[in-house]
Order: structure tokens, then C-alpha cells, then sequence
């Protein structure tokens, strides 16, 4: 199984990461908070993601990531080797996911001295506690829906950016940086406006179970949240959301390219 994909995923993860942390952030207050766990995570997730991606192409169309530009795969096998990648990276994520949301939503200032810890100490001590208080599949809550979220967005992922690719570059030539930059930020915004309905959710599913359970499952969540908020609540977010994709997509659509090209 060629493994260059999951490394130039992995690297290009990392990469991409960095640039989207303070918009990741600003939606649930707490700037910069929690820097190192994500990029760590990020790079095993994204590793997943274009590796699973790459080697499913390869299982439907017998080409490797070199011959894919002589012979470009159809838009329906990229999209079912996308729903593959962004259905087993939904759960490798799932753990990750829930402690960064955790540790995001944990906004009480800092501790003055003498006053009691913060609930959670940091990314291993809350993965800890989870896993005391809400047993092991405390760790995958919220997993059903990040499932859902991802399975068919990564799908929409890499239709875009291999649609935008194609659009702009000669065939059978490498896209230019540029193309490279656009179609990976443009394949970032379209999966994350696609996705922030789920996420939406997700998020919920992930927060609840802290306190007392609010939520019986997700569909329960989805009616309750319309009835309270209106349709509006499925498109919380999606404008942060969509200015953190396209920087963080596009780096990574880059960094992944320009590394698979280097390695031959
Ligand atoms: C499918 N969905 C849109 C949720 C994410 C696509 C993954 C892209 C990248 N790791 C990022 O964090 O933007």
C-alpha cells in the first residue's frame, strides 16, 4: 500500500492547521488556547484522510497518485473515495474532536490563586476524565454525527478541488500553485458550508452529557434546537467556519501537492 500519501496528509495537516487555529477558535472564545493537541491530532486525522483517499482511487481505478493526471479518475469514484476517507477520518477524529471542543468551551478566566482547577487540566487530563466519568464511549460521543458530517462532505472535498484543478490546467499537466491554492481553498469552503448544519450538532451532542444530559440522541438534538433557535441554528458558524477553510485548505491542498511532487 503506497504510504507517501499519508505522510504528505499528515505533514500538510499540520500545515494547515496552524493557519486555521485562531478562526477555530474565535467562534467559541478563548484565542489560541490548546495549540499543540490539535496539530498532533490534525496530523494522524489528515494522514487518514488523504492516505484512505488516495488508496481507495487506487482499489477503483488502478492508478497510483502519479498516472492520475494522464488519466484522470471520474467524478463518481472521487466521490466515493472521498465519503471513504472522511468516514474512517470521522472516527480516528472523534476522540480528538470531543476533547478540543471540551477544552474550547471551558472559558472561565484563569484561576486566581486558591480558587478550585478548571474542570479539565489540559488534553490528557481531560481525555482522563471522560473516560472516568462517561466510561470509553464517553470518548465517541457526538461520533454518530461527526460521521455524518464528514462521510459525504469529504466526498464534495475533493469534487471541488479536482473539478477547479481540472478547470484551470492543460491536460495532462500538474495545476500551478495557484490553481493548486484556489481549488484547495474553494474545496475547503464548499465542504464546510455542506457540513456546518452537522456540525452544528455535533458540537451539541459532544458538549452534552457534561451536566446533566439535555439531549436523547441526535435527531432528538436537531428537532430541539430548531424549535428553540429557528432553521437559523443549522448555519451557525458557517461564516467563520468558511474564512478558517479557505486558508487552512488551501495550505494543505499545497503543502500535499508540492510533497507527493517532490518525492516523485
Ligand atoms: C468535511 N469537513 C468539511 C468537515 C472537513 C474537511 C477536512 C478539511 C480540513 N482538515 C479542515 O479542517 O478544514
Amino acid at each position: 500500500m503506497p504510504v507517501e500519501e499519508f505522510v504528505a496528509g499528515w505533514i500538510s495537516g499540520a500545515l494547515g492547521l496552524v493557519l486555521g487555529h485562531p478562526f477555530d477558535t474565535v467562534k467559541l472564545l478563548g484565542f489560541f488556547k490548546g495549540m499543540s493537541f490539535p496539530i498532533a491530532s490534525i496530523a494522524v486525522v489528515n494522514s487518514v484522510l488523504f492516505g484512505v483517499y488516495s488508496n481507495t482511487l487506487l482499489v477503483l481505478t488502478a492508478t497510483s497518485h502519479q498516472e492520475r493526471r494522464a488519466q484522470p479518475p471520474s467524478y463518481t469514484h472521487i466521490f466515493l473515495a472521498g465519503c471513504t476517507g472522511g468516514f474512517l477520518q470521522a472516527y480516528c477524529l472523534a476522540p480528538f474532536d470531543l476533547i478540543k471542543v471540551r477544552l474550547q468551551n471551558q472559558t472561565e478566566p484563569r484561576a486566581q490563586p486558591g480558587s478550585p482547577p478548571p474542570r479539565y487540566q489540559g488534553p490528557v487530563h481531560c481525555a482522563a476524565s471522560i473516560f472516568r466519568e462517561e466510561g470509553p464511549r464517553g470518548l465517541f460521543r457526538g461520533a454518530w454525527a461527526l460521521t455524518l458530517r464528514d462521510t459525504p462532505t469529504v466526498g464534495i472535498y475533493f469534487i471541488t478541488y479536482e473539478g477547479l484543478c481540472r478547470q484551470y490546467t492543460p491536460e495532462g499537466q500538474n495545476p500551478s500553485s495557484a490553481t493548486v491554492l484556489v481549488a484547495g481553498g474553494f474545496a475547503g469552503i464548499a465542504s464546510w458550508v455542506a457540513a456546518t448544519p452537522l456540525d452544528v450538532i455535533k458540537s451539541r451532542m459532544q458538549m452534552d452529557g457534561l451536566r446533566r444530559r439535555v439531549y436523547q440522541g441526535m435527531l432528538d438534538c436537531m428537532v430541539s434546537s430548531v424549535r428553540q433557535e429557528g432553521l437559523g441554528v443549522f448555519f451557525r458558524g458557517v461564516t467563520i467556519n468558511s474564512a478558517r477553510a479557505f486558508p487552512v485548505n488551501a495550505v494543505t491542498f499545497l503543502s500535499y501537492e508540492y510533497l507527493l511532487r517532490w518525492w516523485g
